[in-house]
């Protein structure tokens, strides 16, 4: 189905905005842009008119005199109203893309985690590194020329008007070739091509970040040059669709030229014959119009090529309205007062989920309550949806149905605060090149030197510091790689500890620690997290005593729910679970 264009429509709410915001500028730069090219024609019209006129004696020494004026006022007017309507029109574009960068930032930002799952890290460079740019091209290059090539092309036409209608009508015809026909044909001939360039360089830029993110497995694998060979294939396609449009562009600046060609015969013979019958000396005007015409070349050459490129900004602008548009508005959120008093209570009704690139849901009418202050173990064969509902928990992912709240309140007025409500322990925590103190105060920039201490204590990480030359000071390394997976953990729990949330959700910490890492690790986040509510997503039943509740889930139902020992007690595949686990 053939889709109605978003760039420049009433729908598009992230580049139309600007067109009223910088309208004043917008305008300003519109008529310098037509001053340019009026004052260029007008310096070719007064200089063919002072030569035709000097090399036929002139009655008076006025008749050149003022053309020489005119010719020297035009020629210094033309080069300083370009570059005054240079300055403007790239203020104007560069205010618009650091608004719209800054816009995209904020959507990404606010909605950060939500953000990754919805889009490839290639899906993001994208944006930032062509789709902006795109979008302030399409401004250089077709609206403000275009606009431009319209403003001339009025003004012309009533020019002609005034001295012959039918030669105008002609001129409007010529004229509406460059400007309305070839751009018009250009966009249905090239508009393929450029949404396949596009979808290419996409598919390039998200193999490139998935591959750079995993160039240590392609070296393992010792497939490095498959990886090399690869990415030089989808390299090639990207430049034969190049190419191809490159070769469309040549043809269509040929076809502008010989377009223009016959707009200039057609002024050579109308002057002639137009200034013969009005018997005025028609040598002096011949050259006038004739070397007036050629600098509008470069107004009205550049439209077809500029609108051709209109499918590829349809295209950026579609991405860019993928992503969440921040609101200016301030987001509905809950009060300090009432984040302090939060007591962890969790309730998840009707809660249906399915991705949006799978057909089977994850869940379906989906019923929890976790009470303050409780421990819940959630169990589950992989896959069936652990990781997927502490995502939903924490607003990462957004219902299809049904409802969360905790202590009463929707996601929706918590999300903004929401890294004072959930905090979050995975399996691979983020560790910032910096220092193991700096690592533990992300948790809570404001916290004093002795609260951090208190947190890396508390997590257990005095022996380990004990051993460091630096101490706290000690440089975490690239992804924490300077220390060790359980040391890791521990940091990151420091983190959380000063984070200080009503809700913690521990997804796998221990995985990839050794038993008695794990034992030890584990027993330090249950006697640390004591009194706040956590749900601790595991695969195995080890350490299960501190858990106050176990909960079971299958095919996005609760199979089984109680305490361990009830559970151990009347449920034989939770004995069964048991004994592979403490055998
Ligand atoms: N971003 C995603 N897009 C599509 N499907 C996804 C996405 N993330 C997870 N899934 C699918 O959803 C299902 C549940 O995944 P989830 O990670 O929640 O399971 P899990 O119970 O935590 O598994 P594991 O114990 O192996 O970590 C899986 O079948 C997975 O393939």
């Amino acid at each position: 189905m053939k889709q109605s264009y978003l760039v420049l429509s009433r729908k598009d709410n992230w580049v139309r905005p600007y067109f009223k915001k910088y309208k004043k500028l917008l305008a300003l730069v519109l008529f310098l842009g037509f001053l340019t090219f009026f004052c260029g024609s007008a310096l070719m019209f007064t200089s063919g008119f002072l030569i035709s006129k000097s090399a036929t004696q002139p009655w008076n020494v006025l008749a050149v005199y003022v053309p020489i004026v005119l010719t020297r006022a035009f020629g210094i007017g033309r080069p300083a109203f370009r570059y005054a309507e240079r300055l403007g029109s790239h203020n104007w574009v560069l205010k618009m893309t650091s608004d719209i960068r800054l816009k995209l930032y904020q959507s990404l930002e606010t909605r950060a985690t939500r953000a990754k799952e919805e889009f490839q890290s290639g899906d993001i460079l994208g944006i930032l590194a062509e789709d902006i740019e795109h979008i302030q091209n399409l401004y250089l290059r077709t609206i403000f020329p275009t606009l431009i090539g319209l403003l001339l092309y009025v003004f012309i036409v009533v020019a002609f008007g005034a001295f012959s209608l039918p030669f105008a009508l002609l001129i409007l015809l010529l004229l509406g070739i460059l400007i309305v026909f070839l751009p018009l044909a250009s966009v249905a001939v090239n508009q393929g091509r450029s949404y396949r360039r596009k979808a290419k360089r996409h598919v390039l830029y998200n193999e490139l970040t998935d591959s750079v993110l995993g160039v240590g497995d392609w070296q393992y694998s010792g497939r490095y040059e498959d990886f090399l060979d690869h990415y030089s294939q989808s390299l090639k396609a990207v430049r034969q669709e190049e190419a191809s449009l490159n070769r469309s562009k040549r043809i269509q600046g040929t076809i502008v030229q010989f377009v223009f060609g016959w707009i200039v015969v057609a002024i050579y013979i109308w002057v002639g014959s137009y200034f013969y019958q009005t018997n005025q000396d028609n040598l002096n005007w011949i050259a006038a119009f004739v070397l007036a015409t050629f600098p509008l070349m470069d107004a009205f050459g550049p439209i077809s090529q500029g609108v051709a490129e209109l499918p590829m900004y349809e295209d950026s602008t579609r991405r860019l309205h993928q992503l969440p548009i921040p609101s200016d508005k301030p987001e509905k959120s809950v009060s300090e007062e009432v984040l302090a008093k939060l007591t962890g209570k969790i309730d998840v009704k009707d809660l249906s989920f399915t991705y949006s690139n799978q057909t089977l849901p994850i869940f379906t009418e989906f019923d929890l309550t976790i009470h303050p202050g409780e421990t819940v173990a959630i169990l589950g064969k992989s896959g069936t949806g652990k990781t997927t509902l502490a995502k939903l928990l924490r607003g990462d992912l957004l219902p299809s149905k049904g409802e969360i709240t905790l202590d009463g309140l929707s996601l929706e007025h918590l999300e903004p605060s929401m890294s004072k409500v959930i905090g979050v322990l995975n399996q691979a925590p983020h560790l910032f090149n910096t220092s193991l103190y700096n690592n533990v105060q992300l948790g809570n920039l404001n916290a004093s030197e002795e609260e951090v201490m208190r947190a890396i204590s508390q997590a257990g990480l005095d022996p380990v510091i004990a051993k460091l030359a630096d101490g706290v000071q000690t440089l975490v390394e690239e992804g924490g790689k300077r220390f060790s997976g359980g040391e890791q953990q521990r940091i990151a729990l420091a983190r959380i500890l000063l984070q200080d949330t009503p809700i913690v959700i521990i997804d796998e910490p221990t995985i990839g620690l050794d038993p008695i890492t794990e034992k030890s690790l584990l027993e330090t986040v249950f006697k640390e997290l004591e009194g706040k509510t956590v749900i601790w997503i595991t695969h195995h039943l080890l350490s299960i005593e501190h858990a106050d509740r176990v909960v079971f889930l299958e095919k996005g139902q609760v199979k089984m729910d109680g305490t361990p020992e009830e559970l151990s007690m009347r449920d034989k595949h939770y004995q069964a679970l048991l004994a592979l686990d403490y055998v």
